[in-house]
């Protein structure tokens, strides 16, 4: 559906010229339409995809137009070329934005774009050597004679061109958003915690995302030009800015054909209520509220066929699939302490984790497991001490570098993205099996589409070791909890880890659960995989591990067999208190 709707954007963009050559009004405002349409589709892939609200995406928008303007009126550009090279600006100023509020998070990039635009807006205001300030700067229309002598008019080809710039982005919106670049997006937007957990850095990819939103933005605020022929620094401000958010919340967002609808409303709906002047804007007002507010999923919800943002899976092979993991490596903790404030969460504890092994950490409430776990896993750096996997330093790295090493992590509380299918979180998670170029997802070479084969196989693979086939076009929202665990589980074997730290993946579950999870993590442990498990099921954890590691107040209390821990007077001790007796170790048991 999605490539239908972008191939007729390009038959528009052939017919549309002709079918209203003698009506430049017209003409005119349907490449109105489609300039708003492409930057409601650049706001979209911030605010949509990303989860990242702007305040200001008309700092990238009046920075295109200005670009273009002055590389025309002060280098003497022919306007078509300067109009391929504004969006190199804007995309700059969208990766400085974004790398500037990447990490520190979302409502800091809203503050932080409405900032820039702001800023833009006075420079274009005071710099009046450079701008003219409010007075505009004065652009010549940019005819071309060589199409002209076909008989065609400026207003003609200037739609042409509009729709086919429009068709280009959707077109490359819609490559990158079905890529393992866009899917890391869904995912990061979902939690970064989880983002980075599976490998995916979140800083980088927001950066990569900003920019491009930027770029677009620029190219929308060139296009512009031909059409206005006047830059005034109004072209910053925050009206436009609300204009690009209402464009993109309006027509549907996270929705590649949603800020289509939206610009077409908003560059139609204001000429249709012409001829009921005064009320016409407190009416197209109003139609805009009753849409949000009767249908928050936005314009397209009206026109489901217009959503095409489900991606299916495809058919299970038959038989058991076929699922390796890489070489094992040894987890090795020395004197690792962590302290927040005054609180000693973990001291000096030393501790390995060998090839294949499959090891259980317990001990009572507050013994700083997932302290102990999150400084395995890169999560925490510690106070003291280091981590080494396959004798390279993790504890300094962020935690995407320790997952792309192998060490993949899950957390207590169940992380995944529920407005996804099982399929498409766990397609997501196979980003670390090989992370590809931004520029790979655009070009979508054949070696390209071999390894999203190869990916969708293994993310299938995973969906059926942990018996979620039948699950697998079902949201991720919608399972119930002990799925949601093994739907977690299949994230993490997609992101193809080398050791697997799984955090209480049993809380909540009822026997028959904890057992199929018994089951899984031997399987996964006779697979080649090394498993270490953090619970409070005893009973599960004493029958399951090699080995089982005790803490108790941020130490190591013990480490042994099962038989061994729970003959050790010390861990009795720590879950029984002081005043146990030998007849009560069975509660260990
Ligand atoms: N980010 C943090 N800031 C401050 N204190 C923390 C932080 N994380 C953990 N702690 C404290 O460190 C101690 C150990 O916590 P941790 O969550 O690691 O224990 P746990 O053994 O996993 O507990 P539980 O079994 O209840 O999950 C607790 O006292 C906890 O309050």
């Amino acid at each position: 559906m999605m490539r239908s709707g972008i191939a007729l954007i390009l038959a528009a963009a052939v017919v549309l010229p002709l079918a209203l050559s003698g009506n430049a009004y017209y003409s005119g405002l349907a490449a109105y339409a489609a300039i708003l349409g492409l930057f409601g589709l650049s706001v979209n892939l911030t605010v949509g995809y990303l989860g990242y609200i702007s305040f200001g995406h008309a700092a990238f928008y009046g920075l295109g137009a200005y670009a273009a303007g002055l590389l025309v009126t002060k280098r003497g550009f022919n306007f078509w070329l300067a109009l391929l090279l504004a969006p190199l600006p804007a995309a700059a100023l969208g990766a400085l934005v974004g790398f500037a509020s990447a990490r520190v998070g979302g409502a800091y990039f809203a503050i932080a774009t409405l900032t820039t635009a702001e800023i833009l807006r006075l420079v274009a205001a005071n710099w009046m050597d450079m701008t003219r300030g409010p007075l505009g700067l004065l652009v010549q229309r940019p005819r071309v004679a060589a199409i002209e002598s076909f008989g065609l008019v400026f207003h003609q080809y200037y739609l042409a061109i509009c729709l086919l710039v429009l068709a280009l982005s959707l077109e490359i919106v819609r490559r990158l958003i079905k890529s393992p670049v866009g899917r890391s997006w869904a995912t990061i937007r979902e939690s970064s915690a989880l983002a980075e957990s599976l490998g995916m850095p979140a800083v980088r990819q927001r950066v990569v995302n900003i920019a491009l939103s930027g770029a677009l933005a620029g190219l929308a605020g060139a296009l512009f030009v031909p059409r206005t022929l006047v830059l005034t620094p109004e072209l910053f401000s925050p009206t436009l800015s609300a204009t690009g958010l209402l464009i993109a919340i309006l027509g549907g967002k996270a929705t590649l054909f949603g800020p289509l609808l939206g610009g077409l409303t908003f560059a139609l709906l204001p000429e249709v209520l012409r001829f009921i002047d005064e009320y016409r804007i407190a009416i197209f007002a109003l139609v805009l509220l009753l849409v949000v507010r009767l249908q928050p999923s936005g314009l397209v919800a009206f026109i489901p066929r217009l959503r095409g943002d489900v991606v299916k899976a495809p058919a299970f092979p038959a038989g058991d699939p076929a699922l390796q993991f890489r070489p094992a490596e040894t987890l090795s903790a020395t004197g690792l302490t962590r302290r927040f404030g005054g609180l000693t969460a973990v001291e000096d504890i030393s501790l390995a984790i060998a090839p294949r092994e499959l090891v259980g950490i317990i001990g009572p409430n507050g013994a700083g497991k997932t302290t102990c776990l999150s400084l395995l896993s890169g999560f925490l750096s510690p106070s003291e001490g280091a981590v080494t996997f396959g004798g390279v330093t993790i504890s300094d790295g962020a935690p995407h570098a320790a997952a792309r090493s192998g060490l993949i992590r899950t957390f207590q509380q169940t992380a995944v993205t529920p407005r996804n299918s099982v399929y498409e979180n766990v397609l997501a998670a196979t980003y670390n099996r090989q992370p590809e170029h931004v520029w790979a997802c655009l070009i979508q070479n054949a070696a390209y589409r071999k390894r999203e084969a190869q990916r969708a196989a293994q993310a299938m693979a995973c969906i059926a070791l942990v018996g979620l086939r039948h699950r697998a076009d079902d949201l991720a929202g919608s399972l119930p909890y002990g799925e949601l665990k093994m739907l977690s589980i299949a994230a993490a074997l997609a992101a193809n880890p080398r050791l697997l730290l799984l955090d209480e993946p049993a809380a909540g579950l009822n026997h028959t659960e904890a057992n199929q999870l018994s089951v899984l993590l031997r399987k996964l442990r006779d697979l080649g995989l090394t498993v270490g498990v953090i619970d409070h099921n005893l009973r599960m954890m004493m029958a399951l591990c090699d080995r089982i590691i005790v803490l108790d107040r941020g130490r190591l209390l013990a480490s042994g067999s099962a038989a061994e821990v729970r003959a050790n007077p010390a861990v009795i001790k720590a879950y029984l208190g002081p005043g146990w007796n030998k007849g009560d170790a069975h509660a260990l048991s």
